[in-house]
């Protein structure tokens, strides 16, 4: 149960295919048997007019569901918004997204970490410029700088000799290919929960072969291809996904954890590719903002949990500080009588001293006073 007697409801506000993906009966049930009521948010409607919402979860963009959220937070300054917009916002751009990479401070002895070499290119001019290219060899990816869930945002191209750049448009990040055995690790967060799971992925490209090949290649979503694609292209049948070894889990939830605490995001998940040319250097390569769990086993459990811990935490927070609030006045009002202040003056110290406290109204006080 999430609380004694207590219900909680979560709105949502998710696109209709997201809707149709991660709520399913399986959850709503589960959760409310746990005391957690999914509910939908009519986004025809201001979010304000519509709950109450312990909880408001979401993946909408665009400026006017960023001030429906700000409306809200301020008149339910106790509910929880998963996640907030600014951070969610970070993983718009393939530059800024990858960046927090390198704020971790990660100690293994065993293992390293990083991301592959990138630079952004916003012209043609830079694309083909000798400079540029002091700085990445072929072949290279090229991916759209911006990464907003749109199917724009998904088109990459893999290039492998000058030809290829002409198709290009900039803005994008040119990544450098690394070849990793075929294989890509999902590492799919849910606050502290941590689990990694393993996708196909491009095949490597060898020396011999980038001379051979045409300019490049254009493809989208590649680990997203439904699995009779995969079953039936002969790479896939010789690679054998299942051989592949997981990258080691405390090392993926410790990098869970760091960007976790970096981002402030509580759903995301991140792709991670092992280097074969080190075999125990991995890189991450995409950070992307409340993914697919509906592909990972027993989501409903995790997701469940997860929901209950939220709303929980937050309740006992409001009620520790109510307690704190209704103790504090206590002691400030039987403070300000030996002083012989006016009692509603103190109920203002009271809000000064604890913000957002649910700070018992002036009658109350009042009547503290009279005990
Ligand atoms: O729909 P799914 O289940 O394929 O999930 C997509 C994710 O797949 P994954 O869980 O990583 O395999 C997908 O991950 P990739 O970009 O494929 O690494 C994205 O997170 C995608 O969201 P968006 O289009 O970037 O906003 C996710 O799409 P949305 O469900 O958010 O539209
Ligand atoms: N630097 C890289 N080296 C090798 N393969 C890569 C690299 N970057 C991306 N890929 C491959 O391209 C796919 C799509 O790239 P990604 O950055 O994850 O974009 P998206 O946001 O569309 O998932 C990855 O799943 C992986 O298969
Ligand atoms: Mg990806
Ligand atoms: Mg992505």
């Amino acid at each position: 149960m999430a609380g004694e007697g207590r219900r909680f409801g979560i709105g949502y506000a998710l696109l209709p295919k997201k809707e149709n993906s991660f709520i399913r009966e399986s959850l709503v049930k589960l959760a409310r048997s746990r005391g957690i009521d999914l509910v939908k948010i009519d986004t025809g409607r201001p979010l304000v007019d519509q709950g109450p919402f312990d909880c408001v979860l979401h993946k909408l963009y665009g400026e006017d569901w960023r001030s429906q959220l700000e409306d809200f937070r301020y008149q339910n300054p106790n509910a929880v918004i998963l996640d907030s917009p600014t951070a969610i916002e970070r993983l718009h751009d393939r530059i800024s997204m990858l960046q927090v990479v390198s704020e971790l401070k990660i100690e293994n002895q065993n293992e390293t970490f990083g991301i592959p070499k990138q630079i952004v290119i916003y012209d043609k001019e830079t694309l083909f410029d000798n400079q540029t290219w002091e700085l990445l060899k072929f072949p290279v990816i090229a991916k759209p700088l911006v990464a907003d869930g749109s199917a724009k945002s998904h088109k990459m191209a893999l290039v492998f000799n000058p030809e290829g750049l002409n198709k290009l448009k900039p803005p994008i990040v040119l990544q450098e290919f690394v070849n990793h055995g075929g294989v890509i690790f999902k590492v799919y967060v849910v606050g502290e929960h941590v689990k990694c799971v393993k996708r196909k992925s491009l095949p490597d490209v060898s020396e011999e072969k980038l001379n051979s090949l045409e300019g490049s290649l254009s493809f989208s979503q590649v680990s997203n291809l439904a699995t009779h694609q995969k079953s039936d292209d002969k790479y896939y049948k010789m690679m054998h996904l299942e051989d592949t070894e997981l990258p080691p889990l405390s090392f993926m939830t410790d990098i869970a954890r760091g960007l976790r605490r970096a981002t402030n995001l509580n759903l995301f998940n991140f792709d991670v590719i092992r280097d074969t040319r080190f075999g125990n250097r991995y890189l991450i390569i995409d950070i992307n903002y409340f993914p697919g769990y509906s592909k990972m086993p027993g989501y409903e459990t995790v997701l469940t949990d997860f929901f209950c811990d939220m709303v929980c935490r937050k309740d006992r927070e409001v009620a520790v500080e109510k307690d704190l609030v209704e103790e504090f006045s206590q002691e400030v009002v039987i403070a300000a009588a030996a002083d012989g202040r006016q009692a509603l003056s103190c109920e203002k110290e009271v809000r000064k001293i604890v913000p957002n406290s649910c700070c018992s109204d002036g009658e109350e006080m009042e009547n503290s006073i009279q005990v």
